[in-house]
């Protein structure tokens, strides 16, 4: 199985990440075997799931049938809410269920600051990462008070941030904070999940008739040409292969500037200052 020459984005503690990889979200468990064998197969090397997807043991099997090498992968989990309070105990299940010694990225997945314990959570994942089980630690729909909670009471700063992000959602000032810190940004629904009217959108037709490419992969080049680091989720061969054929184009200036004119800080996800679900 031959990998595809994806970018790497170097994190703030050292570690390379692919910028583009395959998203699990939503992939039922009886099919991510086979879509993560499929991925894997077409080249991709990173794979983002979470303990909530419910299908970290067949993102495990896929991994150990497919034979490639440990340390050519990148596999991030995902701590749900209802474990903040016990990170270690939920991160040797998420380990025991991928059946990997090591993840290459761990994240408190979501801030619920109703709960109150998102602080203890990074602070058990700084532990985690200090074992050496998990090798980059970071977080996932943290706003900016979120994240300043963990930089002033533990100067740890996540390696990742990942957050919605796409056209119609674009997360100026939070992206301005993360850079500003070192935060290297994740988009989960880089493709609006789509849910929304973004392939007819003229800004984005326009490149892609100019490019010779479909909506879906100006939109993801869009995100590469931004840093961001990308999962597109696709339960569909076919589509795992468009969705990697991004590196032979760039967008111009221009098309860049009509695209993030696009933005109408509009989330189809839920709001993580209030999302609250255990
Ligand atoms: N941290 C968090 O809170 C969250 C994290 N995530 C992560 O981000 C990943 C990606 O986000 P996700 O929510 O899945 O949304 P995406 O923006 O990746 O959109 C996925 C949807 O787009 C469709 N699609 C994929 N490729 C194409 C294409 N080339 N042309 C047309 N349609 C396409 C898929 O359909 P089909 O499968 O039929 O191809 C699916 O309906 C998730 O899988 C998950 O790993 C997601 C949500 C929240
Ligand atoms: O997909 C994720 O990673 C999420 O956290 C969310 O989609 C969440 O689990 C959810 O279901 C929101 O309705």
């Amino acid at each position: 199985m031959t990998a595809l020459p994806i970018p790497n984005i170097t994190l703030n503690d050292g570690k390379q990440i692919p910028q583009l990889g395959l998203g699990v979200f939503l992939v039922e468990p009886g099919e991510t075997e086979r879509i993560v064998i499929d991925a894997l197969e077409v080249g991709y090397r990173h794979i983002d799931t979470a303990r909530i997807y419910d299908n970290e043991a067949e993102v495990g099997a896929a991994i150990a049938k497919s034979g490639i090498p440990r340390d050519e992968l990148f596999i991030t989990t995902k701590l749900w809410n209802s474990d903040q309070e016990d990170p270690l105990g939920a991160f040797n299940a998420s380990m025991d269920r991928l059946g990997l010694e090591r993840v290459d990225l761990y994240l408190v997945h979501w801030p619920v600051p109703e709960f109150g314990t998102a602080l203890g959570a990074w602070k058990g994942l700084i532990e985690i990462a200090e074992s050496g089980r998990a090798t980059s630690i970071g977080v996932s729909n943290f706003e900016i008070p979120h994240l300043q909670e963990l930089l002033d009471n533990t100067g740890i700063v996540p390696a990742v941030n990942q957050i919605e992000l796409h056209p119609l959602n674009q997360r100026r000032e939070l992206r301005a904070f993360c850079r500003e810190h070192g935060i290297a940004i994740e988009a989960w629904g880089p493709l609006a999940q789509g849910k929304s009217d973004l392939f007819e959108r003229p800004e984005i037709t326009a490149a892609a008739a100019a490019h010779g490419k479909t909506p879906a992969q100006v939109i993801l080049r869009w995100h590469l040409q931004h840093d961001t680091i990308i999962f597109p989720k696709t339960t569909r061969r076919e589509r795992m292969v468009e969705n990697a054929d991004i590196l032979d184009f760039e967008l111009t200036a221009a098309e860049m500037a009509a695209i993030d004119g696009l933005d109408a800080q509009h989330n189809f996800g839920p709001d993580p200052s209030t999302f609250n679900r255990r």
